[in-house]
């Protein structure tokens, strides 16, 4: 019951049309008993008494308890599945919010189709947890007490077996039902993710398949998925009819002991015999109701493993969120004694880094691919979190501000970046809504995109746009948004040198006062950059000016040597 928690608590949330929903139910079971019984006694009376009045009486009970069993029956559906959209909706809000704050590590974690496996089947599971588990016992508890209070006074033996009844068909059979489920562990759920990841990456894959003519082995391997998840939804199904029809089994049976035992105090004088046709019809009519409680166990196991699959996705802690937000003006960092290994592996991809960037600087971050450099830059967007060390902008410690408020002072340009379905006016807003149509014009000129009109398609992904375009129309965004803060990451690897160099001169007279921290693999123009950090393996091994790293002859002037006699 624990992994139900935190779904039992935004259920009761919902409290007043649950309430209604108990309600409801509780008329329409009762209504519904009353109606077969008032049948039951309506054809002895009338075969034992010729007094209309009786019988015209009887009859319109029966018509009333009919009604009120259907419309009864209609409010209960209306409340109980308005209970469970909302509370379906504040499922998704809610777990949103606890997402949305690990989203940057949460990819190492997890593979993109088991997330969309998690973040949609599981979540729409849990709808079956307030209609199949949550209030059908409770409604059942109430139908099932009542109708053995009135049945006791006719005979308190009777009432017995039907109490009976109600523990073996409400608590007994589910419960063994429920733990031979919880012992068999559903394969259902893990299958669906299973194929969901594989398809996913099966769709991501699938031009890089086809050029390896790997397409027909990942298919078969995508068949064999689906034909797994189909024989375990196969046996699902199995087990749930095998469920219902013990159920049925045992009730029927209650109500064949009721209709023996009663014809029993029947003959022995102990009940009168007319009320011996309502005793058995209020049986079968009780035991009616016990059918939700077949699927109960399917649906309890079910609701539990999709909360903890969805539970486990943000259980795992993540960097406290600060409050603090940075002042305005020139912005300065400071890194010190920052490691960072990332999760199950090794070989740290920071180790022991520190260094200072003081504001208004311009740093370019050099050194042989896998050195840390990006991770270098994560660390400092607060994307990843420290393992140790600490980092300060303008001796704030990062961890006490605001990720969102972080992020807001800082222009960034990553090696990939996303952009959206629409056009190039819509993807360049995003860095600054209120932007003109004149200001949108001159981040494009900029950034030497000038040939483009705004309100040229973009395709999902920037699909219909060159490796170079994408950058020119990152580094445009960034350009827009303007804060004193640039982080870029190989933002120009793509683009040839001449149109790159214009670029930077652009984005270095943009930004005159502002910090810059730039990642780069091309060697040349690293004149104009105030300092150059050489990584390599995840330590600095060099940091100077480019003029006292040249005399130094150590590292990067090994690089620029080898760099010229490749070019050379
Ligand atoms: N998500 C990840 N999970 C595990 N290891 C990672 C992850 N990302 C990077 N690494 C490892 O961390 C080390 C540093 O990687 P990083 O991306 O920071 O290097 P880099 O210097 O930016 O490389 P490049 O110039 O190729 O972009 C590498 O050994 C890399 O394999």
């Amino acid at each position: 019951m624990t992994d139900l928690k935190s779904i039992l608590k935004l259920t009761i949330m919902e409290k007043r049309d649950v309430a209604l929903a108990v309600l409801f139910g509780f008329i329409a079971g009762i209504a519904g008993v009353a109606l077969l019984a008032s049948s039951g006694y309506l054809i002895s009376k009338a075969a034992l008494t010729t007094q209309m009045t009786t019988l015209v009486v009887m009859a319109a009970c029966l018509k009333l308890f009919g009604f009120v069993s259907a419309l009864s029956r209609y409010a209960e559906r209306l409340y109980s599945h308005r209970a469970t959209f909302t509370m379906l909706s504040n499922l998704r809000v809610s777990f949103f919010e606890r997402l949305s704050p690990r989203a940057p590590t949460l990819f190492q974690r997890y593979r993109s189709g088991d997330l969309l496996a998690r973040i949609v089947g599981d979540v729409e599971s849990l709808q079956n947890f307030l209609l199949r588990v949550f209030y059908p016992p409770l409604v059942l508890a109430l139908v099932f007490s009542s109708t053995i209070f009135f049945a006791s006074f006719f005979s308190a033996a009777l009432a017995f077996v039907l109490f009976v009844g109600f523990l073996l068909t409400v608590i007994v059979v589910p419960a063994l039902f429920a733990w031979q489920k919880r012992k068999t562990a559903s394969k259902t759920r893990v299958s669906r993710a299973a194929l969901s990841t594989e398809a996913t990456e099966f769709l991501y894959g699938f031009r890089d398949l086809k050029i390896y003519q790997q397409l027909e082995q990942k298919e078969r391997q995508l068949e064999q998925l689906v034909e797994s998840y189909a024989k375990d939804q196969w046996n699902e199904g199995r087990r749930e009819n095998y469920s219902q029809s013990i159920n049925a089994f045992v009730a029927m049976l209650v109500s064949l002991v009721v209709l023996g035992l009663g014809a029993y105090y029947v003959a022995a004088g102990e009940l009168d015999g007319l009320y011996l046709a309502m005793l058995v019809m209020l049986s079968l009519a009780l035991f009616e109701n016990v059918t939700p409680m077949a699927v109960f166990p399917a649906y309890y196991e079910d609701s539990r493993r999709a909360a903890s699959r969805l539970d486990k996705v943000v259980e795992e802690p993540y960097q406290n969120e600060g409050e603090n937000s940075l002042p305005a003006g020139s912005l300065g960092i400071e890194v010190k004694n920052v490691s960072y290994t990332y999760p199950e592996e090794e070989r740290p991809a920071l180790a022991n880094v520190s260094v200072r960037l003081p504001s208004g600087s311009k740093t370019a971050i050099v050194g042989p691919s896998g050195s840390g450099k990006s991770t270098l830059m994560q660390v400092l967007l607060r994307t990843l979190p420290v393992d140790s060390g600490s980092i300060f902008i303008n001796e704030e410690n990062i961890n006490n501000l605001d990720q969102q408020k972080l992020w807001s002072r800082i222009n960034v340009v990553l090696q990939e970046n996303h952009f959206f379905f629409g056009t190039i006016r819509s993807n360049l807003a995003i860095a600054n809504e209120e932007a003109t149509e004149e200001q949108l014009k001159a981040a494009l000129e900029k950034a030497e995109l000038g040939a483009f009109s705004l309100s040229a398609k973009v395709e999902e992904k920037g699909q219909n746009l060159s490796g170079g375009e994408k950058q020119r129309l990152a580094i445009a965004r960034a350009m827009l948004k303007n804060e004193a803060l640039w982080l870029l990451d190989e933002p120009v690897s793509s683009i040839d040198g001449l149109t790159a160099r214009a670029i930077y001169k652009r984005l270095f007279e943009q930004g005159k006062d502002h910090t810059f921290v730039v990642i780069s693999h091309d060697l040349s123009d690293l004149e104009q950059m105030d300092q150059i950090i050489v990584m390599e393996q995840g330590r600095i091994v060099e940091i100077g000016s480019y003029d006292s790293l040249m005399e130094r002859q150590g590292y990067f002037y090994g690089m620029k040597q080898i760099e010229k006699s490749v070019f050379a």
